[in-house]
């Protein structure tokens, strides 16, 4: 499964906002509307909006345009996920080298997509092994195919353990407010023939106190470098009722996630969504107009609450600080 395609100097984005109703892949030719496709989420899950953002940078590329301009505007469309920002100066880098030619920034963006489809993949085999046989596991939002290059990160982690034979069952959050484990997570289990059963958000501690899970394992949209890290909003609340029960929480990433930039998880920026995503559902409306509403789209869990943490270079345990460094040399 994949949600991100380059065909004939054209990007074409599968429209997760219509999953899983419809399946229908737009094309792109101008840099500003994949930018629009990633505000408003045609595109989401941090690796996957660099790969976007990165082909977009070529877009702009082929048409002559300004890719100061375009990198601005594209790393616009969303604060949280550093991937973004971390792709768009990877390809402005290559925009020096190669003097702004099209060819050689394809090939880049190429490059960064088929780098993460092989990080995501050698991160499932290092996180399969933390899975103990016959697992049920509780994974929150959608960190999955759709959400990288392909293949996912805590998806991919699930669905190497699957392939490894040690899943009994995927319980998988449905994700209030615009609902990714619902209608993603739960697509791509159904469709690989995982066994998966859907909840409801506020399930998931009863799950857990009625011994149900065994391990979660969630992704993340930016690290900072004592291992605090900022991912879907309620990933929070499903790593103090993993730790309240004693179950192992693993967040799965890649290095490009990691921002060392930022001493702890206060610095990383939060982004506000629109208001009516949580006023209403599919359209209708199901609370007070007028209702004020706090609309985070992304909460930050503390390290102390991680058991692991799963990166295409192995499994890091505490001290998160120190490990962390060790991994970048
Ligand atoms: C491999 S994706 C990791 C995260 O980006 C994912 O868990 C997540 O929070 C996605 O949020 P979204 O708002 O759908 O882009």
């Amino acid at each position: 499964m994949d949600a991100i395609r380059w065909e004939g100097n054209t990007l074409y984005l599968l429209d997760q906002t219509k999953l899983p109703v419809t399946e229908v892949w737009l094309p792109y030719t101008d840099y500003r509307p994949v930018a629009d496709a990633i505000r408003t989420m045609v595109v989401r899950g941090a690796p996957a909006i660099g790969v976007a953002a990165a082909y977009a940078y070529c877009l702009a590329a082929l048409a002559g345009e300004g890719l100061d301009e375009a990198k601005e505007t594209l790393a616009a469309s969303r604060p949280t996920a550093v991937n973004l920002f971390w792709a768009l100066e990877r390809m402005e880098r290559k925009a020096k080298e190669c003097g702004g030619a099209a060819e050689p920034l394809i090939a880049e963006a190429k490059a960064i997509h088929a780098e993460d489809v092989a990080m995501c993949r050698a991160m499932g085999a290092h996180g399969a092994a933390v899975v103990p046989e016959h697992a049920r596991i509780l994974t929150h939002c959608n960190a999955g195919a759709l959400a990288t290059g392909g293949y996912g990160t805590a998806l991919g982690v699930i669905r190497a353990a699957h392939e490894a034979g040690k899943v009994n069952m995927v319980y998988c959050d449905e994700t209030r407010p615009l609902l990714q484990g619902a209608r993603l997570t739960a697509y791509e289990l159904v469709s690989d023939h995982i066994p998966a059963t859907l909840i409801a958000d506020n399930m998931a501690a009863s799950l857990m106190a009625k011994g149900k899970i065994d391990l979660a394992v969630v992704g993340c949209d930016r690290m900072a470098a004592n291992g605090d890290f900022a991912n879907k909003i309620g990933t929070y609340s499903v790593a103090v009722n993993a730790h309240y029960h004693g179950i192992p929480f693993y967040v799965a990433l890649p290095c490009s996630t990691i921002d060392l930039s930022l001493a702890d998880g206060s610095g990383i920026p939060i982004e506000e969504r629109d208001r009516d995503e949580v006023r209403t559902l599919y359209g209708t409306r199901t609370a007070p107009e007028s209702v004020e509403v706090c609309n985070p789209a992304f909460d930050v869990t503390p390290h102390s609450l991680v058991t692991g943490i799963i990166t295409e270079k192995g499994v890091i345990y505490p001290p998160f600080q120190e490990n962390l460094q060790k991994l970048f040399g």
